[in-house]
């Protein structure tokens, strides 16, 4: 199987006997290191909304193992897509990489009321939003979780037994809080400038005040220092984070994180990089080493 080449109008048999996948409908393709770089689009039942995502597929017939990609706030799938570089590196280790947007879009879904660029649209952070108006779209973490899956497993050549997850700032947030809550889904798990602790800095009381409400018992399920803390493990845990980030003191604490796993016996290997910030010059500097690094997990 190769990545999809036409516009698919019915869905279809998703082959585990549990129901039909959504159709996709191939936006635009090109050829990247002998591979093929798409975005895909679909209606997603989860968000209620369309969605698209990106995809990476390597050259050959697989099935190849796949990494989830999430992004930051503002992000959309062309970000990584467009910007870190790692197409090349996949194509070498066979490894798809899929990258999805970071919020529904559309006319009826609701955007932070100041147009503010951490909450809304493009910050959907990983959660499903439980008060009005967020939660009738704002679903990220079970279209992470339960949707997006399948579909890939559908349409292109995926080893679904052999998956990584990895993401940068709200996106290393949501791979680290989506694996830890989710342990049997992914076999290795990375993650660039992590927001480390949500209920402590202003992107993610903002964010978890706003999707879940204000009761912090209900933000416990998304800030990973306290799932690690509450018990939930990864069998290693690999973060880069750049000492030049302007994101370091205020909103992303990889101290936090340092010392939740410190304290749980929690595997983490934490690289602070001299001079890096927090853009993606910092994430294509060190992406092969995070692909390598999941290679050699998968
Ligand atoms: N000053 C920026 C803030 C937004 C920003 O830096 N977004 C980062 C992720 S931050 C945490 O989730 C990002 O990845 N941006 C996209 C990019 O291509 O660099 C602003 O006001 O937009």
């Amino acid at each position: 199987m190769t990545a999809p080449d036409n516009i698919l109008e019915n869905g279809q048999e998703n082959g585990s006997g549990t129901g039909t996948v959504a159709a996709l409908e191939t936006v635009a393709t090109a050829t990247c290191f002998g591979g093929t770089q798409g975005t895909y689009a679909h209606h997603s039942v989860v968000t209620g909304t369309a969605m698209r995502f990106a995809v990476f597929t390597p050259p050959g017939d697989g099935p190849f193992p796949v990494l989830f990609w999430l992004s930051g706030l503002t992000c959309t799938e062309d970000n990584f897509t467009q910007k870190a570089g790692a197409q090349r590196v996949a194509a070498e280790l066979g490894l798809i990489l899929v990258m999805p947007d970071t919020s529904p879009r559309g006319d009826d879904v609701p955007d932070d009321p100041d147009g503010a660029y951490d909450f809304g649209l493009g910050a959907g952070f990983y959660v499903d939003a439980t008060v009005a108006p967020w939660a009738r779209h704002y679903r990220m973490y079970s279209y992470i979780r339960d949707e997006l899956p399948p579909l890939v497993a559908a349409h292109f050549p995926a080893d679904m037994d052999r998956r990584a997850i990895s993401g940068h700032s709200m996106g290393g947030h949501g791979a680290i809080t989506i694996a830890l809550k989710n342990p049997h889904m992914f076999r290795s798990v990375s993650a660039f400038a992590p927001i480390a602790s949500p209920s402590r800095c202003p992107w993610g009381q903002k964010a978890l005040s706003g999707y879940l409400g204000p009761d912090r018992a209900a933000w416990r399920g998304h800030d990973a220092c306290a799932l690690i803390g509450d018990g939930a493990r990864l069998p290693d845990l690999l973060v880069d984070q750049g000492a030049a980030d302007p994101f370091l003191d205020e909103q992303l604490q990889p101290h936090l994180l340092r010392e939740a796993c410190a304290d749980a016996g929690q595997p983490l290997t934490l690289n602070l990089r001299p001079g890096y910030d927090h853009s993606y010059f910092f994430v294509a500097s060190f992406i092969e080493d995070h692909l390598r690094w999941h290679a050699a997990h998968l």
